[in-house]
């Protein structure tokens, strides 16, 4: 008996290592893609981030996949042994103890048992429903972040220390003026403290390394001023000619929020210690929870789990039942809401409507494609989750008849719960069609101007949304619209964008099929106006600031510059905030 025991445990503590090997691999792997985001910054090498920021996305599921097979080819594991794998999570928790990462190689535990086991065994015994470790305090040999203190070095000296700590090699083109750009927007946030230094009792703590993405660097901060604090970024910009400059300075939480946001892209940021870096963040950014925070840099997975547990939470500490999400119903997803809960969850329907001539695998694809691509601020993110279990009792029974007739093929039932093959859960925002319902005339204003730059700043990152109608876009927190239907996309690059041709006879405009031939990739910009610009009002702001969306020449043109592999720039903050140079 004794000696059986023994035998378990030393299976259970060759696995174990053998899985947190799996992870310190992915984890130097992921540490050496993203330190790479210097050097690409500083050679302005922009299809090389691009590409290095979708490799970096793949890793996680190549190192899970070659976890199994290594666990499986060198242990024989077949069928799961309960008490074996009890074991083997004990072994994995005592291996944590002094990991850098503990949170992260706890998720990446728990995916490597949920891709071999069925959903029965997805409980705190066998998984890390709950996290088994503190991350507070963990040490690294280099701070999070570095302190300033302009109150007895000067704010020029702190700023000047802040840059040479990020650590660029490239010198700026114009120091001086950055200097005395950043010094002015700070002034302007302490009106009449400025010249008396006894009253400005700053501190400046600065995340040590800048965040990477796209063409830009930003620093990441927060300033101190007695009891006052704001959150700030610089972002820094490569001028392509062999220097460096800094182009705003964004300040304050709401500011910052967007530069954050779900529909960006992920950031490079190096670290040893991804949880005092969310940590830093969340004081920054209150009401971006971690799952958020944590996809921010690039641990998406981890942002997958932190939400998922949240779920769970509010789940339980709430009673309120999961309807059907307000709008005009989606032909390819089913998507419902729980109304305390700011997520919309989707699910591929059974069968889609006519004139979606794709199927379930394609949409996949799209979204799987947006996951991977440059969101630009304008695309949402989202989660995507196999099995999902949840309460019977809080469906509402209209939601639970319409799951039933269009998605019956998705869900199971497992004793109280409704079990979900496949959902994408993304964060909920109004419907741009309802929005314009309601909007007053200068919101009104606003929100199409917004909408035309998203579809502009979605072209030049090479997304053509396909689909323009409002209903495909919401409004966030923020007030910015953001795309969230993806199932017609496609690159900009695969259009065709034509000019409708003149008509041979004055009959042709009356005929019910066009005079013209059509292949499958052609659109036809004209044509948008038919469908969006549905009353006066909308149509005098559009036209006034987007006319343009509704030429040919337009689009080629943006399609042109993208084959010439020209990269447009996209500031997630306003145009006002930019420096003069
Ligand atoms: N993130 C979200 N926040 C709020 N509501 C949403 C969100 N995503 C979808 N919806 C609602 O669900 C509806 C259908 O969603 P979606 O457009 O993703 O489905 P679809 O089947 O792809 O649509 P379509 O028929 O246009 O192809 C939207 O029109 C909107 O009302």
């Amino acid at each position: 008996m004794a000696e059986q025991a023994l035998q378990i445990n030393s299976l259970a503590r060759g696995i174990a290592t053998t899985i947190l090997q799996g992870f310190n691999r992915h984890f130097d792997i992921f540490q050496q893609i993203t330190a790479g985001a210097r050097q690409r910054f500083e050679d302005a090498d922009w299809k090389a981030v691009q590409l290095a920021s979708r490799e970096r996305i793949m890793l996680y599921d190549h190192r899970i996949k070659e976890t199994i097979a290594l666990t499986r080819d060198l242990y024989e594991i077949k069928t799961i042994d309960p008490s074996l794998w009890r074991e083997i999570k004990h072994c994995y928790m005592r291996l944590l103890l002094d990991h850098q990462q503990p949170e992260l190689a706890e998720t990446f535990y728990t995916s490597v048992f949920c891709r071999q086991f069925p959903r029965q065994y997805y409980t705190n015994e066998f998984i890390f429903v709950r996290s088994s470790i503190s991350t507070e305090y963990i040490d690294s040999e280099e701070t999070s972040y570095v302190c300033y203190y302009p109150g007895t070095s000067g704010l020029r000296e702190s700023i000047i220390s802040i840059l040479h700590n990020a650590g660029f090699v490239l010198p700026f083109e114009n120091l001086e003026r950055d200097l005395r750009n950043i010094y002015r927007a700070i002034v302007k946030h302490y009106p009449g403290k400025t010249n008396r230094k006894a009253q400005l009792n700053f501190q400046l703590a600065v995340i040590r390394h800048p965040f990477f993405r796209n063409k830009a660097a930003y620093l990441v901060g927060r300033m101190m001023n007695g009891r006052e604090e704001t959150a700030f970024a610089l972002p820094i910009l490569n001028n392509e000619n062999g220097g460096l400059y800094i182009d705003a300075l964004v300040w304050g939480e709401k500011q910052l929020s967007v530069v954050f946001s779900y529909s960006q892209a992920y950031f490079m940021m190096e670290h040893q210690v991804p949880s005092a870096v969310v940590c830093f963040l969340q004081q920054l950014l209150p009401r971006r929870d971690t799952s958020e925070l944590y996809s921010a840099i690039g641990l998406h997975k981890q942002g997958k789990s932190a939400f998922y547990r949240d779920f769970l939470h509010h789940l339980k500490h709430s009673s309120d039942e999961f309807v059907i999400a307000p709008g005009i119903r989606g032909m390819v997803m089913m998507v419902f809401t729980l109304p305390s809960y700011p997520y919309v969850f989707k699910i591929i329907k059974d069968k889609f409507a006519p004139q979606k001539e794709f199927t379930r695998q394609q949409v996949e694809e799209k979204y799987q494609l947006v996951k991977r691509h440059d969101r630009v601020g304008r695309m949402a993110d989202m989660l995507e989750y196999s099995n999902v279990a949840l309460p019977l009792e809080r469906f509402d029974a209209s939601l639970l008849e319409e799951l039933q007739e269009t998605c019956a093929s998705s869900i199971s039932y497992d004793t109280d719960n409704l079990v979900f093959r496949h959902v994408y859960m993304e964060r909920r925002m109004i419907p741009l069609n309802i929005f314009i319902e309601t909007a007053a005339d200068d919101i009104l204003e606003w929100v199409i101007e917004d909408y035309g730059n998203a579809i502009k700043q979605l072209a030049g990152a090479n997304i053509f949304p396909g689909d323009f109608l409002y209903k495909n876009f919401g409004v966030t927190q923020q007030g910015r619209v953001v795309f969230y239907d993806y199932d017609e996309i496609s690159y900009m690059t695969e259009c065709n964008f034509r000019k409708i041709p003149p008509p041979r006879f004055p009959e042709d405009e009356f005929r019910s099929e066009p005079w013209y031939s059509v292949e499958p990739n052609d659109v036809f910009p004209e044509e948008f106006g038919t469908f969006l610009l549905s009353t006066p009002k909308i149509r005098k702001t559009f036209l006034k600031y987007h006319r343009n969306l509704l030429d040919a020449r337009y689009w080629q043109e943006k399609k042109d510059r993208i084959k010439a592999g020209q990269y447009e720039d996209v500031f997630p903050y306003p145009e006002a905030l930019r420096f003069k140079r």
